[in-house]
């Protein structure tokens, strides 16, 4: 297969002399059409579809094409022949002659001039906007003959000077020739690396594409269109803006421009997607941005990542005065100048209100606040935990579950724990040390959340701050349900303080939420009562089961029951008969009957 060349040649007499040269090479197949500057350009555009190789052209032509055009652009180089040919054609001229040319080439003019013992005046130029007032100062100065390139020699004419350009010549000419055939070599080897890359890239469930800071994109695999709905091959259908598809990309270019990589979660056709957007590479006209797109519902079975505002943003917002719980805000506070912190305590004790507060707390602030929870500890969980972590920058990550990983992966998680940069603030609903003797965690994963623990403590301890919670919550709910309860009456509140709240801060929540959706008045009265579990302190658990033995008789059992029931009502009887559904008479009689029996 021949190499498709067009050759654009700025002036008549070079594409003559290109047209003479084509033929003879037998691997290339050269088109061959004269334009100088913007006219070369308009004539690529026109053969645009045609597919060219790679681009020949000369000078200021040729660096024009290669900021407009996708192909190499190899230029065709004045050689010292040429140089020596124009040198000879001038030395001889009786009119005053100047040379204006740019650097490279009035160099090489200077250093054959020497040799030949001609001394030619020149003046360099930098770029072509200065050719038109040399010209100017020039002609002022009596110069009657310009030497140069194509854009130099048309200016002079047009102030009435003669040019004498300076031309390529046979040896010129090929060895452009040569030199696009090296190129096209280089091409095909970066093209063979660039077609596996993107086969690799359609394989990829991961959406990835490429766009400038418009948002224009300019590559996207079939990941990516699956993700954003965009249907049919890319160039089939007009790719959308992606300022269209992300109403917040113009901060996120902001957010990437000030060198961080920018990560935003959107939600299109009923997915929870996570798009981190960076940059890409910089060319010399425009950034280009990177967006990779990853499905996050698809991971939520093993490993749940939500990404939302903390419940609080200060340790003021945290409740109560009970020593237990100030002692664990003073130790939160303190631990939250640590990269890894650990908090412990039973469900529902707040453990993620303090993960907020210490959030809130940090100078200077972290962008992110991300609850990752470990639902299953499968290698998948793992791999995507380090993958989120690693997505993540300048964030808190609430972490929980990690308990559920086997030991060899708690030590990989740890070691890879201590080297990322985000603040991390664990969660565990037993310490360390127990959770270190059940085998639940492994020494490494141990030693790492020893360091810097806090304990939450249960509601239990911190019983005498049970109205002031009750009152908050009826005030979270007054607004919830457009109620105005100012109050709870003392029994219904007796009888919370006696309950064993296993769930802690959590159930009382839902309990309030329950008596004031019911409450009619501006009290939460007795007849909530019945809504309390009689479920006390002590009980052998939430639930009220406990274990039986079936080999008994009905009778023994029904006794087992029975005394179970009494002593968790301190053996008051009538509380007794209330919960088992039988009248304080029958159940004296029953008591009576074993005694007897
Ligand atoms: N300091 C507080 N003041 C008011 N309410 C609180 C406070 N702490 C927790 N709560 C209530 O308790 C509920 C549970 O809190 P949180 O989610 O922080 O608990 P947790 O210990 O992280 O729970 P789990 O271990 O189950 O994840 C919250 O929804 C909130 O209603």
């Amino acid at each position: 297969m021949k190499i498709k060349i067009l050759l654009l040649a700025p002036y008549r007499g070079l594409k003559e002399l290109a047209l003479s040269l084509a033929s003879e090479q037998t691997d290339l197949d050269i088109t061959v059409k004269e334009g100088d500057l913007e006219e070369a350009l308009a004539i690529y555009k026109h053969l645009e579809n045609e597919k060219f190789d790679i681009i020949i052209s000369r000078g200021g032509t040729a660096n024009l094409l290669r900021d407009h055009v996708p192909q190499p652009v190899v230029e065709i180089p004045l050689s010292g022949f040429d140089l020596l040919r124009t040198l000879t054609l001038v030395k001889d001229y009786k009119g005053k002659l100047e040379m204006v040319a740019f650097p490279n080439i009035c160099d090489d003019v200077i250093a054959v001039s020497h040799l030949m013992g001609i001394d030619i005046p020149y003046t360099v130029i930098h770029e072509e906007l200065q050719v038109e007032g040399i010209i100017r100062q020039a002609k002022k100065k009596g110069v009657q003959v310009i030497v140069g390139d194509t854009v130099t020699i048309r200016l002079a004419k047009k102030h009435g000077l003669q040019g004498v350009l300076i031309t390529s010549g046979r040896e010129s000419v090929i060895e452009a020739f040569h030199h696009a055939k090296q190129v096209y070599q280089v091409l095909l080897q970066a093209n063979k690396k660039y077609r596996a890359y993107e086969a690799l890239l359609h394989e990829l469930e991961e959406g990835i594409a490429m766009a400038d800071e418009q948002g224009r994109i300019s590559f996207s695999n079939p990941g990516f269109r699956r993700f954003m709905q965009l249907f049919g091959e890319p160039g089939e259908t007009a790719n959308p803006s992606l300022v269209e598809l992300f109403p917040d990309w113009m901060s996120m270019v902001q957010t990437v421009n000030e060198n961080k990589k920018a990560i935003s979660y959107v939600n299109i056709g009923g997915r929870q997607l996570q798009w981190t957007l960076g940059i890409f590479e910089e060319d010399r006209h425009r950034r280009l941005y990177y967006v990779r797109i990853k499905s996050l519902r698809d991971a939520e079975d093993e490993l749940e990542i939500k990404y939302a505002q903390p419940p609080v943003h200060s340790f003021t917002q945290i409740l109560g005065s009970a020593r237990e719980g100030k002692k664990a805000i003073e130790q939160a506070k303190k631990a939250a100048a640590e990269h890894l912190i650990t908090l412990y305590g039973e469900e529902g004790t707040g453990k993620k209100y303090i993960a907020g507060a210490i959030h809130g707390s940090l100078e200077p602030k972290n962008d992110w606040f991300i609850e990752l929870t470990v639902k299953e500890g499968t290698p998948g969980a793992l791999s995507r935990l380090t993958d989120a972590l690693s997505g993540i920058e300048n964030g808190t990550v609430y972490l929980k579950g990690l308990e559920k990983f086997d030991e060899l992966s708690q030590a990989a998680i740890s070691r890879w724990l201590e080297r990322q940069p985000n603040k991390v603030i664990m969660s565990f609903k037993e310490s360390p040390e127990v959770m270190l003797d059940k085998g639940a965690v492994g020494q490494e994963l141990y030693e790492l959340i020893s360091k810097h623990s806090v304990y939450i403590p249960s509601l239990r301890e911190r019983m005498e701050d049970l109205d002031e919670y009750i009152r908050y919550f009826i005030g979270k709910c007054n607004e919830k349900y457009g109620k105005q309860i100012v109050g709870i009456r003392n029994d219904v509140l007796e009888r919370m303080s006696e309950y064993a709240w296993k769930g802690n801060l959590e159930e009382l929540e839902q309990m309030v939420d329950s008596f004031v959706r019911i409450s009619k008045g501006h009290y939460i009265e007795n007849d909530v009562l019945s809504l309390i579990p009689s479920d006390t302190g002590k009980s052998a658990s939430r639930s009220g089961t406990v274990e039986i033995d079936i080999h008994q008789t009905l009778e023994e059992i029904e006794q087992e029951i029975i005394q179970r029931v009494l002593a968790e009502e301190k053996m008051n009887q009538s509380r007794a008969a209330k919960r088992l559904g039988i009248t304080r008479a029958t159940l004296w009689r029953k008591l009576k009957e074993t005694k007897n029996g």
